[in-house]
């Protein structure tokens, strides 16, 4: 069984995620994905540096991961431009990941943990999805506290993505992650339970 994972940014899904791999699945990691085609030597870094200019890149050749973070989600236009470089790498590569570990392990829970997968219109690749949710003021409370970010860089980051409150409607299961982790441990709990995975 292969369930997509999405949610908003801050949301709690890697969260999520190291809860359901400890009891055991198996997880494809979008955002892990998108940061190995952004390593120096690989063609999409090339092609995302040609466009955006060397300015985004540090002398050793690596990613300025900040500074292209403040050009994308402060110009809608420009970060339209650099899904249209990476994205159609990442889902080649989420694709691919999944269906060697449907073969590898068909009896195990594939959970394909990708942040913007409403955005990126996946929802076809997934039978069903679980959305892990907090509110908005949850998310940007936790957001500015782990990446250290003013309230309006978080505020652009957040406003680059859709309402979390769409992507909730949209779920076939919630995990709602605005109380404690003891919380959220209990709904995966219920969760796994409902999909018939043994404990
Ligand atoms: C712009 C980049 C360099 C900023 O890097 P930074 O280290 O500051 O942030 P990080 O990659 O950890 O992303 C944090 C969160 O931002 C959000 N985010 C990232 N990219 C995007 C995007 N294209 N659109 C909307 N939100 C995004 C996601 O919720 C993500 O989990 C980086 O996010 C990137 O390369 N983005 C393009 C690839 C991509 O779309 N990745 C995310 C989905 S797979
Ligand atoms: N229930 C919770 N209570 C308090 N803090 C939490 C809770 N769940 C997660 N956090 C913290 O909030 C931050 C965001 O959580 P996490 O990294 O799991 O979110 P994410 O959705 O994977 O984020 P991103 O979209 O940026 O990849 C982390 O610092 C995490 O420790």
């Amino acid at each position: 069984m292969i369930i997509g994972l999405t949610g908003g940014i801050a949301s709690g899904k890697s969260t999520v995620s190291a809860i359901l791999i400890r009891k055991g699945a198996r997880l494809v990691d979008a955002d892990a994905i998108a940061r190995e085609v952004m390593l120096p030597g690989h063609e999409v870094l090339a092609a995302v540096a040609a466009y955006f200019g060397k300015e985004i890149l540090l002398p050793d050749g690596t990613l300025n991961r900040p500074k292209l973070g403040d050009i994308v989600f402060h110009d809608p236009e420009a970060l339209k431009a650099l899904n249209g470089l990476t994205h159609p790498a990442i889902r080649r590569e989420i694709r691919q990941r999944m269906l060697a570990m449907e073969q590898e392990t068909p009896e195990r829970l594939i959970i394909a943990d990708i942040p913007l997968l409403f955005e990126s219109g996946l929802e076809d690749m997934f039978e069903r999805i679980l959305v892990v949710y907090a509110p908005r003021e949850a998310q940007l409370e936790r957001l500015k506290k782990r990446n250290g970010l003013t309230q309006d860089q978080a505020e652009a980051r957040l406003d680059s993505q859709m309402d979390i409150e769409l992507k909730r409607a949209k779920a076939d299961y919630v995990i709602d992650n605005s109380g404690d982790l003891a919380d959220t441990e209990r709904q995966i709990a219920v969760l796994w339970d409902r999909l018939g995975l043994p404990c």
